[in-house]
């Protein structure tokens, strides 16, 4: 379970370059559901996951997970309780390493120490077992450097990593994004079986609004630091890209007259 309350960032603040990227944004997220993100260029999607993981420092607002505050921890300490995977293959995997060391990272997650000799043996039956289900033939490449592996290959791994020692929370920041149409495919089909099977509460960014209609059980658009639409079950709801456009012409529309009406 996530709940957001009030959050708000301001970049530069007090500077002619100040910027309100979160203002005033509240989100509850109930345990296992998977929430898809969208929103215009700026509108705070990267900014919002970066507040949960602690990448970025809130200025105001409370973040709880399951019910613990977690706005005072930093990265380090939330890791534990936050897994996230990035749009550049590159990045969460460290490609110096190879799969089953890297894997081995993620199982120590949030952990004071790392896994002994005896348990990464163990451990390594799990890893071939849970890298077989991603029918890439991965199983038999674990002492391959990462680095060598294809993006497609590369964030099936990070998805893996992400869901290997469960987390409370899912972050997907545009995770499909630089891979090609049939290899995101792929990844997105894992996407949904990783978070069905070990029912983790998701939020994933993305800028095709096709996809945020078809994944997920709610979709929330944000504009201007804030929730502007929030839909539940869009897939059920036979709603379309027109659809869903009309709506955030509609809330548009609507921040524009309250602006008239303030100034009014
Ligand atoms: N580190 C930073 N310093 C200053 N301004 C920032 C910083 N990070 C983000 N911003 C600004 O905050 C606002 C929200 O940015 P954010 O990256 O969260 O938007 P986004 O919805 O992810 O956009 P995009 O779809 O373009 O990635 C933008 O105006 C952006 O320029």
């Amino acid at each position: 379970m996530l709940t957001l309350k009030d959050l708000r960032v301001v970049f530069n603040a007090g500077t002619p370059i100040q910027n309100v990227a979160l203002d005033g944004l509240a989100l509850h997220v109930p345990a296992g559901q998977f929430v898809t993100v969208i929103g215009s260029n700026g509108a705070g999607k990267s900014t919002l996951l970066n507040v949960i993981s602690g990448e970025v420092t809130l200025d105001e607002g409370s973040i709880q997970i399951d019910g613990m505050e977690m706005a005072g921890l930093s990265a380090w300490r939330r890791a534990g309780h936050v897994a996230r995977v990035f749009q550049d293959p590159l990045a969460g995997t460290c490609e110096d390493l190879s799969i089953e060391e890297n894997l081995a990272l993620a199982d120590a997650r949030g952990q004071r120490r790392g896994l002994g000799r005896a348990v990464r043996r163990e451990r390594r039956e799990e890893y071939r077992e849970q890298l077989r289900l991603l029918d890439l033939g991965l199983e038999d490449r674990l002492e391959d450097p990462i680095g060598l592996l294809s993006g497609g290959q590369r964030q099936s791994v990070s998805l893996l990593m992400a869901a290997l020692r469960p987390s409370r929370i899912l972050l997907l920041d545009e995770h499909t994004a630089a891979l090609d149409p049939r290899t995101a495919d792929y990844v997105l089909a894992l996407t949904r079986k990783l978070v069905k099977d070990k029912g983790l509460t998701t939020l994933m960014v993305t800028h095709s609004m096709r996809q945020a209609l078809e994944i997920g059980d709610r979709l929330v658009m944000l504009h201007r630091g804030k929730v502007a639409l929030d839909v539940a079950e869009p897939a059920s709801k036979g709603l379309g890209v027109p659809d869903l456009l009309e709506m955030f012409q509609r809330v548009r529309a609507e921040a524009i007259s309250d602006d008239a009406l303030l100034l009014g």
